[in-house]
């Protein structure tokens, strides 16, 4: 493992290339999740980088994550695009999980945007819809998994940051705002995103726990990024595009599998773009509160 600085070092290699490579400075960064990597598809004059080819940066793994970073423009932001992230449950530490969060950090990224497939808890979330992540339950990190862990980085934030309000109101109030104008208004609401580690999907008795819960949504990503940009004090905006209920019957027969996640992520693909657009084109870059800002 590395040291606390020779950690920054490598956040700061990485950042260094990138800037050497291309002219963009992004003010906002986008993760796509599972089925989304068409989000990068609105940016104009695109620079785009395969993972493998970025000095310290973890390769993609997951069908339908291409592995691809994605600079442009867009509606006057200059934007940075994952298009593929990366899994606890694919074997990587979570440190590597989070590297392009902070890697964002050095580029100057003001605002993180977290998207995911995930599946529906709770009775009103149906395949397709969209859900605004009001706030998370860190299951890996409730038991010591955390992307914090360690010597803390005083160089990105605290030692004991803040959790309390990670998912910026001013931004959730704006997507619905705007998924109103779009007219898709009954397909988007707030809720509870809970992670899990994965890679089998929930058996029943977890299903019907997290229901108990208060879970809205479960899925297998996002917690860990959204801790690590909360962190270092990044304004964040997350949603989850339902792909499936989650089976908590054993009456019930369907099953859920990754092919369908991935179908519903392109039948949805274009009203999760336009929201993703609409919302960067009208928040304001230069806002930035949150309770960690070093
Ligand atoms: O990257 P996300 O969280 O969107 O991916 C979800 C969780 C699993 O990786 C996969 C299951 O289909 O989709
Ligand atoms: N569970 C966990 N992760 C997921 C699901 C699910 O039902 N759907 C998409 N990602």
């Amino acid at each position: 493992d590395f040291r606390p600085d020779d950690v920054h070092d490598e956040y700061q290699k990485t950042a260094d290339w990138l800037r050497s490579q291309t002219k963009h400075r992004p003010q906002v960064a986008i993760i796509c999740g599972s089925g989304l990597g068409m989000l990068a598809d609105a940016l104009k004059c695109q620079d785009s980088f395969a993972y493998s080819d970025i000095p310290g940066f973890p390769q993609s793994t997951v069908q339908g994550h291409a592995g691809r970073l994605v600079f442009g423009e867009l509606k006057g932001k200059t934007c940075v695009c994952m298009q593929g992230r990366f899994h606890m449950y694919e074997g990587h530490s979570l440190c590597k999980t989070t590297f392009p969060v902070r890697v964002f950090k050095l580029l100057g990224v003001k605002t993180l945007i977290v998207t995911n497939a995930a599946g529906s808890l709770a009775d009103g979330l149906q395949p397709g819809d969209i859900m605004i992540i009001k706030d998370h339950v860190n299951f890996p990190g409730l038991v010591g998994l955390n992307p914090l862990s360690g010597p803390n980085d005083d160089k990105f934030g605290p030692r004991f940051p803040a959790m309390s309000d990670c998912y910026n109101k001013d931004l959730r109030c704006l997507a619905m705002e705007i998924a109103k104008q779009m007219g898709v208004a009954s397909l988007v609401q707030e809720g509870v995103y809970a992670m899990v580690g994965g890679p089998n999907f929930e058996s029943i008795a977890e299903a019907k726990l997290l229901h108990q819960l208060g879970v809205d949504a479960v899925g297998m990503s996002t917690a860990p990024e959204v801790v690590v940009a909360t962190h270092c004090g990044l304004r964040v905006f997350g949603l989850s595009l339902i792909t499936n209920k989650v089976v908590k019957s054993y009456e019930d027969s369907d099953s859920v599998n990754h092919e369908g996640v991935l179908e519903v992520g392109r039948l949805r693909s274009q009203t999760v773009q336009q929201l993703v657009t609409e919302l960067i084109s009208r928040m304001d870059i230069n806002n930035n509160s949150t309770n960690n800002t070093v």
